[in-house]
């Protein structure tokens, strides 16, 4: 797994960051070298004009926003890539004009050749402080594009209030409460926290945010519990959890929970199984693909870590819509807990469904 080649797939709403992060990317001192792929459909190569001072490379797709023809297309500039190995490290495809990355992020998981030559490091999204609440109100897309997020960047903060980014913040947690999260202003980030972080490793996400998988899970019509409060009423020592909370000199805040509002969105929102023990496997994987099958047009992301019964290793799977991989990997420490999580997002999720499935396909209980 670790030879291969990282790759981080950007993506965002028009006019979000996405270019100002690509220019960040290739122009700060990283000593990594990437190659880019730029995405442009139905426009020419705006974008490679301001992309400023790349010594990389950059290749465009141009064509129409079909499935196929992205897969056929990127499948090709990877496979032209991979003859040229060893000129960079990692990969950073952005999907301007692509308003649904799925068929970018599903390459990596189902053409064979791709699959063996690199993995997809993260799906980031850069959204737009200010517009962002209001394009999750009337363009899908958006939404979709939160609920892929592996990494969230809140990008153009400078235009907000406290009390607004404290709302659009509520609105994306609500959508995606596992993403890591970054205030930005002029998509400035440190590169760290978006590149090369094996996001896939689910450690992360399935233990990160605790605060927001209860809240999510129990407390959907309670806006205002322990955290819906505003910053001037929470400080450094209230005891509630904020995680990661830093600042590191430029302004942004990380994975930043104070302040923040809970939402509920009607539509779009996460559902996370948790069962404190081993799952037989012969049980698992026919509900999971089953589950995946039947309900992958609404199913945006799979992840989950599992527990297999008399197996050493654990079982880490990720998916997006009907297309799932799982292999086991490393194994159990000896102190860690043997238990099996899941997250799915998506739309219109039925939760009780499932988690009756769970309980009864793969527990076999009721
Ligand atoms: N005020 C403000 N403007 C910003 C910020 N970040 C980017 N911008 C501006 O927003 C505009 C769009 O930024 P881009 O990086 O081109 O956005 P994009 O997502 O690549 O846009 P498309 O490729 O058109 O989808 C540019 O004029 C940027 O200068 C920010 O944090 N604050």
């Amino acid at each position: 797994m670790t030879d291969k080649i990282p790759v981080t797939v950007i993506t965002g709403y028009l006019g979000a960051g996405k270019t100002t992060l690509l220019n960040r990317i290739l122009t700060e001192e990283h000593g990594r070298r990437y190659a880019v792929i730029v995405n442009e459909f139905g426009e020419i190569g705006i974008d490679n004009d301001l992309v400023v001072g790349a010594d990389e490379e950059v290749f465009e797709m141009n064509n129409g926003c079909i499935c196929c023809t992205v897969r056929g297309d990127l499948i090709r500039i990877f496979e032209g890539l991979m003859r040229r190995r060893g000129k960079f490290d990692a990969i950073v495809v952005e999907t301007t004009g692509l308003a649904n990355p799925a068929p970018v992020a599903q390459t990596f998981f189902m053409d064979a050749d791709v699959k063996d030559a690199a993995r997809l490091d993260a799906v980031v999204t850069v959204a737009d402080a200010k517009w962002l609440g209001e394009r999750l109100k009337d363009a899908p897309e958006a939404k979709s594009q939160i609920a892929f997020a592996d990494v969230i960047v809140l990008n153009k903060i400078d235009l907000v209030s406290d009390e607004e980014l404290a709302e659009v913040e509520g609105r994306i947690r609500a959508i995606n409460p596992y993403a890591a999260l970054h205030h930005a202003v002029k998509s400035h980030v440190p590169l760290k926290e978006v590149l090369e972080r094996n996001a896939f490793d689910l450690d992360r996400i399935l233990t990160l945010e605790p605060a927001f998988l209860e809240a999510d899970e129990h407390d959907h019509d309670h806006h205002d519990h322990d955290h819906g409060h505003h910053d001037h009423e929470c400080g450094p020592d209230c005891g509630h959890d904020h995680h990661d909370h830093h600042h590191d000199g430029h302004g942004e805040h990380h994975d930043h929970v104070q302040g923040v509002k809970h939402f509920h969105d009607d539509d779009m929102h996460s559902v996370s199984i948790r069962h404190e023990g081993e799952v037989d496997p012969e049980r698992f994987v026919p509900w999971l693909n089953d589950l995946i099958q039947r309900e992958g047009p609404d199913i945006l992301r799979s992840k989950g870590i599992i527990a297999f019964k008399d197996e050493p290793r654990r079982f880490v799977f990720q998916g997006v819509h009907q297309i799932l991989d799982g292999d086991l990997q490393r194994e159990w420490h000896g102190g860690e807990k043997r238990e099996s999580r899941l997250v799915f997002i998506g739309r219109k999720l039925k939760e009780e469904a499932i988690r009756e499935g769970f309980a009864k396909d793969v527990l076999g209980l009721g």
